[in-house]
């Protein structure tokens, strides 16, 4: 037996043979007679107008299956899965503005009918726990509003929530738990429909460098959905001085600005006090923090995916070496924070001085930001250690090289004026002036320090949320 089989496709009942590759499966369901249903997603192109996936059906007789193909098959007399059904409540949440806006087309193509072959179905009724809720976001608040609601719930620990959103999901849902007293953590599972999808791509690692014909994303996040099993999901805390405040994105306009002026956004919608954040993915000071503030602006926006570009080379002429003391704590026996010296500086060709700024501070939990943004190659997922990037005043070129050194599986770490380090617990005190370099971000919120203010990344210890995943 090959892993190409040749069975009949269900949907338009063709008769066509059909190939099914190993790597577009999702799940296997047993019929009548032994029978088999092979439900596979497979991805298309956007630029052709294609739907960028699409799920078929392919019939055959249980005999015929290959030796890889057992272990998608669900288990007939348990369905649906037990991790999805009763006495757990399933919540499904559709964040429509997410990525390329297709998480609303991804459910009702792709994930409602899968959900529905193993015998769940959405319903609108509160209280009933059969089948599953869905939640579809109307506004930036939709998410927020979710999970604080959920966070107040004495059963929250009872439910799954399957995010169709980008990392953006995760954080709401984090810190829309924060307050939450049940003892136990709820579960999610991640539908990679964001730009980044830092939190996915990192646990999901593995899978990419495995095979030379990896399954897609969408495979890979359906099969830790139906397949995969829970584990804590490692989190951190960030801590900021007083005065912090977080400060949402700016209001969208209609009109565009000129994108080429390198000025911090202005018009935020507002600015709330702040004590503490928390987050799965990275908190960060220096370049990586004012990239992702000062590219959502009105005028970068309308740009689409290129703003991230446009916002870095305005950043990176400006040059500006950030004013901050950077100290951690290696181990946990460590009572006292040691200072980080600062590696990597440009020497001022007129002077002969050289600057004590950074460029870049980061702390992380996951080895990428990006696909193939190696930001942290020595990450593992679930390892639950945060681990510290830094790198000083080296000036606007250099920082392009050592960014786009991180593209090469994080060959960045390798370069002498890059710092690389296991830690326990990072501090950064920012001394500038100018609040426009007193952002620091938390898994893309941002926050502003006061003068003199701080920020302080820990491991959180108590147990916030559980993941699926397939390893
Ligand atoms: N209908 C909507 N109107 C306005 N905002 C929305 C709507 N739906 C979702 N949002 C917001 O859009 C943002 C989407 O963030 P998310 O992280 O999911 O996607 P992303 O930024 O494209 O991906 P990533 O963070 O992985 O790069 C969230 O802040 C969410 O609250």
């Amino acid at each position: 037996m090959t892993a190409q089989q040749q069975p009949r496709e269900e949907a338009g009942d063709t008769g066509k043979a059909v190939e099914i590759e190993l790597q577009q499966i999702v799940y296997i369901l047993p019929g009548a007679h032994g029978g088999y249903s092979v439900y596979l997603v497979s991805e298309g192109s956007t630029s052709d107008g294609e739907r960028p996936f699409s799920l078929r059906v392919a019939q055959g007789q249980e005999h015929e299956l290959p030796d890889g193909f057992q272990k998608f098959i669900l288990e007939r007399g348990n369905l649906p899965p037990q991790h999805l059904r009763a006495p757990r409540e399933l919540n499904v949440v559709v964040s429509t503005h997410s990525g390329l806006r297709l998480a609303e087309s991804f459910y009702q193509e792709v994930l409602q009918p899968l959900l529905g072959a193993v015998g769940l179905a959405p319903h609108k009724d509160e209280g009933r726990n059969d089948g599953y809720k869905v939640v579809v976001t109307k506004n930036q608040h939709t998410l927020r509003d979710f999970s604080r609601a959920l966070g107040k719930d004495p059963k929250v620990s009872d439910k799954t929530v399957v995010l169709l959103s980008g990392d953006g999901g995760v954080v709401d849902l984090l810190n829309g738990l924060d307050h939450s007293s049940a003892p136990s953590a709820p579960t999610i599972a991640l539908l990679p429909l964001g730009t980044g999808n830092a939190l996915f791509h990192s646990l999901h690692k593995p899978h990419y460098s495995a095979t030379p014909s990896a399954p897609s994303h969408f495979v890979l996040a359906l099969r830790s959905l139906f397949l995969g099993t829970t584990s804590p999901l490692p989190v951190f805390r960030a801590s900021f001085s007083q005065g912090a405040t977080l400060v949402s994105a700016p209001v969208e306009h209609d009109a565009p600005v000129d994108a080429t002026t390198a000025e911090a956004p202005k018009d935020h919608e507002k600015e709330t006090p702040v004590t503490h954040l928390l987050g799965a993915i990275v908190a960060s000071y220096g370049f990586h923090a004012s990239l992702v503030w000062e590219s959502d602006t009105p005028a970068y926006r309308v740009h689409g995916a290129k703003r991230f570009g446009m916002a870095a080379a305005e950043l990176l002429k400006v040059e500006h070496a950030y004013d901050a003391a950077v100290e951690v704590r290696r181990t946990s026996d460590e009572a006292s924070f040691v200072p980080v010296a600062v590696r990597g500086k440009k020497q001022d060709e007129q002077s002969g001085s050289q600057s004590n700024g950074f460029n870049y501070v980061l702390a992380t939990l996951v080895s990428n930001l990006e696909k193939t943004f190696t930001i942290s190659p020595a990450s593992r997922p679930l390892d639950g250690q945060l681990r510290l990037v830094h790198f000083g005043d080296v000036g606007g070129a250099r920082t392009m090289e050592i960014m786009t050194a991180a593209y090469a599986e994080g060959d960045h770490v390798k370069l002498e004026d890059v710092g690389y380090e296991a830690v326990e617990e990072v501090k950064v005190t920012v001394n500038e002036e100018d609040p426009r370099w007193r952002k620091v971000c938390i898994d893309g919120s941002i926050v502003e320090l006061e003068k003199g203010g701080w920020m302080s990344v820990a491991k959180e210890g108590r147990e916030r949320l559980r993941v699926l995943i397939d390893v």
